[in-house]
C-alpha cells in the first residue's frame, strides 16, 4: 500500500528509545493506518547500536527506517532531512525520547488532513509540562515562547511536535529555511506560505519527562535560537526596523528579572 503517512524523528544517541517509541507508535496507529505510515529515523551518526535496533524492528515488520548522516549535525537540519525523503503526503516531526506521546499521533495526522499545519500544544487547558521538567528550562522555554509573539499567532511555537502537509514544503516560494538550531517549527510557521484563510491546527499534549539518554539542549542551542529570531524579526518586518526589536528586548529583559524575581521571592 502507498505510504500517506511519515513521522520524522530527528535522533542522537535515543537508542534506548527507538524500541518503545515505534511500538507504541504503531500499536496507537492501529492495523489500517500503520499499512500507510512510515516511521524515519534521522540520526547523526550515533554509532551507539540504533542502527541494529532498527534492523531488529524492521525484521519484525515494522515499516521503520533510519537514516544516518555522518557529515551533518543538528536537529532542525534532521528534521528536513527527513522531511525530504519522507514519501507521504502528511508529515509529522516529533522527538525521540517520549516527551511526545506516540498516543497524540492519529490525532495530529486526522488533523492534518484539513489543516496545512498542526502544532502539538502545551499550553490548553487540562494539558502541561510534567511537573519534574526543571524550573530553568520553563523559564527558558516561556521566555523563548513570548519572544516568539510578534512572529505567529501559535500557541507553542516552540513546540518539536508538529506536522505539515508535504506540498507547502515544496512550494517553489518555500525559501531560506534555516536549519540551525532547534526551532524548526517556527521557523517554518514564519516562512512557508501557509494560506492565510485556513488556520493551523492545535493538538493539545502533556509534555512528559525523558527517561532514557540525555538532552541535547544546550547554550549554543540558545544562542542560535537569539540568532534565529533575530533573523526572522528582519524576515518579517524589514531590517530597519530596530525600534521593534528594541522594544522586545527590553520587554524580554523586564521579563526575565521579572520570572528570577519570582524564583528568588
Ligand atoms: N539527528 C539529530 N537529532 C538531534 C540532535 N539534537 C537533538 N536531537 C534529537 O532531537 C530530539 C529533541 O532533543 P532533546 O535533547 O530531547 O530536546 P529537549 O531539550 O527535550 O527539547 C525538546 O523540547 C523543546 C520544548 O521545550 C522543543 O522546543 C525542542 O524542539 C525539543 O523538542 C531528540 O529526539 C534528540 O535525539 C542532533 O544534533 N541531531
Ligand atoms: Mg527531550
Amino acid at each position: 500500500m502507498a505510504i500517506i503517512n511519515s513521522v520524522i524523528v530527528p535522533a542522537y544517541k535515543e537508542k534506548l528509545n527507538i524500541k518503545p517509541l515505534t511500538t507504541r507508535l504503531f500499536a496507537a496507529l492501529g492495523n489500517d493506518a500503520s499499512k500507510t505510515t512510515e516511521l524515519i529515523f534521522v540520526d547523526d551518526n550515533s554509532q551507539d547500536g540504533s542502527v541494529e535496533e532498527v534492523e531488529a524492528l524492521q525484521k519484525q515488520g515494522y515499516n521503520v527506517k533510519i537514516i544516518v548522516r555522518t557529515t551533518e549535525r543538528g536537529l532542525s537540519s534532521a528534521v528536513m532531512r527527513g522531511f525530504h525523503d519522507a514519501e507521504g503526503e502528511y508529515l509529522l516531526c516529533m522527538d525521540a525520547d517520549l516527551q511526545h506521546p506516540p498516543e497524540s499521533v492519529p490525532d495530529m495526522f486526522d488533523n492534518l488532513r484539513n489543516h496545512p499545519f498542526v502544532l502539538g500544544t502545551r499550553y490548553a487547558p487540562g494539558v502541561g509540562i510534567d511537573k519534574d521538567w526543571p524550573l530553568y528550562r520553563r523559564v527558558i522555554s516561556s521566555t523563548a515562547r513570548m519572544m516568539a509573539r510578534p512572529l505567529t499567532t501559535a500557541s507553542d511555537p516552540m513546540s518539536g511536535f508538529f506536522g505539515l502537509q508535504k506540498k507547502y514544503l515544496l512550494d517553489p516560494s518555500a525559501k531560506d529555511i534555516d536549519t540551525q538550531g532547534f526551532k524548526i517549527a517556527l521557523e517554518l510557521l514564519a516562512k512557508l506560505p501557509l494560506p492565510a484563510d485556513q488556520p493551523i491546527g492545535e493538538i493539545p499534549f502533556s509534555f512528559g519527562v525523558r527517561t532514557e539518554g540525555e538532552s541535547k539542549l544546550s547554550g549554543k542551542v540558545i544562542v542560535q535560537y537569539l540568532e534565529q529570531l533575530r533573523e526572522l524579526y528582519v524576515y518579517k518586518f524589514g531590517a530597519n526596523n530596530l525600534l521593534l526589536f528594541l522594544a522586545f528586548w527590553i520587554i524580554l529583559a523586564l521579563y526575565v528579572v521579572y520570572q528570577l524575581f519570582c524564583l528568588v521571592f
